[in-house]
This record gives C-alpha cells, sequence and structure tokens, in this order.
C-alpha cells in the first residue's frame, strides 16, 4: 500500500472544473514538484491535502485512512507570501504552531508543557540558523529569514507531510540556493514527503525526486471552465537526467515561463 493514494479526484468550484481525475500514489520520503500554467489548480491540490479543501469526487488517502477534513500536525504548510502573527516575535510565532498542534481548544500552552514545547521551538530555530533573531519581530527579518522562520512554524509540529507553495518564489538567487540547501537537508534528515508548486523549471529538477505537469487534456472554447486540469506528465528526476527532461517538457516549459 502507498503511503499517500489519490484516487480519481475531481475538484470544481460551481461550473468551474479545477481538476479532473487525479489518479497518483505517492511513497514515503518523496520530493514531488508541481508545475503548470498559472491557475490551473496547483494550489487547489495542495489545499485538498492540507485539508482546508475537500475533492468534489475522489478520495485522499494518508497510511490507508481518508485526509481529516481540517489541517492536523501531520501535514505543514509554507506559502510565498508568508503569512505570520506581525505582533508575535520569531519565538514566539514557532511557538504558536506547536500550540495549535498540542493545544486544540485553548489555543494555548502552560507551565511544564510550555516550557517543553520551548525547548522544541529553540532547536527548530537552531536548525533553520534563526537563533540569532528569536526576539525579533516579522517586520524586522529578511525575505530569506521569513522564509526560514515559515519553514520552521511548518515544521516545529514534526509533520510526516510538508506542503510548498511557491515557498522561495519572492526571493533574490543568491539566497534561493541557501534555502535550497536548508530545505534538502530538513527534507533528508526527517524523511518528509514534500510536495513543492514552483515555477521555476530549474528549481523543480534541483530539488525535486519527481515532477509532475498539471495541464488541460480536454478543452471546449464555448465553455473554458468545463475541463479540469490533470496531471499530464509524472517524471522521475535524477541528478543527470535535468537536460533530457528539460527537452521532454518543452511545450509545458513554454507555457510555464509564459504565465509564470
Ligand atoms: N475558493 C475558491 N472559490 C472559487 N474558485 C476558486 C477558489 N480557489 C481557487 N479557485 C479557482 O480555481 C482555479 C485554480 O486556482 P489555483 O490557485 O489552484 O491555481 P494555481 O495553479 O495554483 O495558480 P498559480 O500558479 O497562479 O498560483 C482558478 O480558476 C481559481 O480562480
Amino acid at each position: 500500500m502507498s503511503y499517500i493514494q489519490i484516487k480519481n479526484i475531481w475538484k470544481s468550484y460551481g461550473d468551474n472544473v479545477v481538476l479532473e481525475r487525479l489518479n497518483k500514489n505517492v511513497e514515503q520520503g518523496e520530493f514531488v514538484t508541481l508545475v503548470g500554467a498559472s491557475g490551473c489548480g496547483k494550489t487547489t491540490f495542495l489545499k485538498m491535502l492540507l485539508g482546508v479543501e475537500i475533492p468534489s469526487k475522489g478520495s485522499i488517502k494518508l497510511e490507508g485512512q481518508p485526509l481529516k477534513a481540517e489541517p492536523d500536525g501531520e501535514r505543514g504548510i509554507v506559502f510565498q507570501r508568508y503569512s505570520v502573527f506581525p505582533h508575535l516575535t520569531v519565538r514566539e510565532n514557532v511557538l504558536v504552531g506547536l500550540e495549535l498542534q498540542q493545544s486544540r481548544w485553548l489555543g494555548r500552552l502552560f507551565g511544564g508543557a510550555k516550557a517543553k514545547a520551548l525547548l522544541q521551538v529553540d532547536a527548530m530555530l537552531d536548525r533553520v540558523g534563526l537563533t540569532p533573531a528569536a526576539q525579533r519581530y516579522p517586520h524586522e527579518l529578511s525575505g530569506g529569514m521569513q522564509q526560514r522562520l515559515a519553514l520552521a512554524q511548518a515544521l516545529v509540529a514534526k509533520p510526516k507531510v510538508l506542503l510548498l507553495d511557491e515557498p522561495f518564489g519572492a526571493l533574490d538567487p543568491g539566497i534561493r540556493a541557501d534555502m535550497h540547501t536548508l530545505v534538502r537537508e530538513l527534507w533528508q534528515q526527517e524523511n518528509l514527503t514534500v510536495f513543492m508548486i514552483t515555477h521555476d523549471l530549474s528549481e523543480a529538477f534541483a530539488l525535486g525526486s519527481r515532477l509532475w505537469v498539471f495541464d488541460k487534456v480536454r478543452h471546449d472554447p464555448q465553455a473554458p471552465n468545463a475541463y479540469g486540469a490533470s496531471i499530464t506528465y509524472d517524471l522521475p528526476i535524477h541528478k543527470d537526467n535535468h537536460a533530457d527532461l528539460a527537452q521532454q517538457l518543452d511545450p509545458e516549459l513554454t507555457t510555464v515561463r509564459k504565465l509564470a
């Protein structure tokens, strides 16, 4: 049995069919990179994996169990546009990641539980290199530091699945390279299963172990919303096949570039 089983997923909003006929199995520890034209439903797919969107049809199973209809500690997410609590320090923001998981109803931890949580928070800040900035507020951080904080917040609750929605899209190339190294380390050390949306194919090749291209296979010019996107390519990524992949993906590459 595969770790994640995606069976005949469809997603519509009213008459707008966004995704159709998604059927995939993913094993634990895979790093799946998702590319496709803007608006084709990649974020919607990630939200279904997170549990904040429900498929219109079909099922997603994690370790054989249907996904819970709301996010839980099993899955952590990082968005491109970072959204943390501006009035909380870096350390407090990461603590929130644990409090939301461990104290569902109260949303706060106290006493011994809080002291224990803070040890985890400090260890996580150390992993992402933010210990010196622990007492700073988000507006005092650079873009790269903000994304490190977003990663720390998503990972502190020890999720098994990490969902990344263009997490590095707004970063300068040098900072991006640092973030790639960090994400690779965290992926390998924590044995995470990762899904990452990107508009940058070289980033997809550099980080992923598998590439999915989302695209529409059916079009009706009279009714552009009648058909959704499917996964049209599912390709293994190896260190030495990037050039071959780029060649195979030429039409998509153009689309992705045009719309990025
Ligand atoms: N809550 C919603 N209600 C109605 N329509 C929605 C909702 N969320 C997304 N959509 C629609 O679903 C389609 C897919 O959106 P989505 O954000 O998943 O695309 P995407 O591939 O991630 O795009 P991008 O690459 O630009 O981020 C769009 O047409 C969008 O307008």
